[in-house]
């Protein structure tokens, strides 16, 4: 179900970046954030940055069809298996992207003190220019893209309930980031249904 039947590429060329909007109505992304809330292994995100041992306040945590192994900034995860709503939510995303996903990093902002600074997910494990799924649960928050040779910046605020997909050869132009902010009091979570080279 899209509520409002529209999607846009929020990219003008090197990559698509498709806002479905909401795939669900507001009560049943609310149902699931609380449900996630309480089920979900939520760890402080660690890494070993510069030498130095860095805690985020943000939180993640990481499922998949198996016990895929990934090392980033010097520390190992595992993902866990999948919860009965989380494949619920792949199932769904998958419904809308006619894609199949073996994975899902999850992310816990708190509020809008927490957030995501500039990257790409362009991580080897992932294969090259894979298509990432990404649904929002909670407070709608800023998400911004900029390109990596023009500086050309363009962002979108993703709604409780909204799926983002992007694809092609947006995760080798662009840089996306989840800006700070005052305005924010509520928490979100963001969902990244992914594909682990196996
Ligand atoms: O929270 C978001 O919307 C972005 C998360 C993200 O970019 C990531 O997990 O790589
Ligand atoms: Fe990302």
């Amino acid at each position: 179900m899209n509520l409002f039947n529209t999607s846009a590429n929020l990219l003008p060329y090197d990559g698509e970046a498709i806002y479905h909007g909401p795939i669900l109505n507001p009560t049943e992304a609310d149902d699931y954030l609380n449900t996630l809330l309480q089920t979900i292994e939520w760890k402080n995100d660690e890494a070993v940055i510069f030498g130095r041992h860095i805690i985020t306040k943000r939180m993640v945590a990481w499922y998949g069809n198996n016990d895929y192994s990934y090392t980033y900034s010097n520390t190992t995860k595992h993902a866990l298996p999948w919860t009965t709503e989380l494949l619920q939510l792949k199932v769904l995303v998958e419904q809308h992207t006619h894609t199949s996903f073996n994975s899902c990093l999850l992310n816990l902002y708190h509020d809008g003190n927490e957030g995501m600074g500039w990257h790409s997910d362009d991580e080897k494990a992932l294969g090259r220019d894979s298509t990432i799924a990404s649904l929002t649960l909670g407070t709608e928050r800023k998400f911004a893209f900029k390109h990596r040779q023009t500086k050309y910046n363009t962002s979108v605020f993703l709604q409780n309930g909204s799926l983002l997909v992007m694809q092609g050869t947006t995760q080798t132009h662009w840089l996306h980031s989840l800006p700070k902010t005052t305005q924010v009091t509520r928490p979100r979570v963001n969902l990244t249904f992914r594909n682990m080279l196996v």
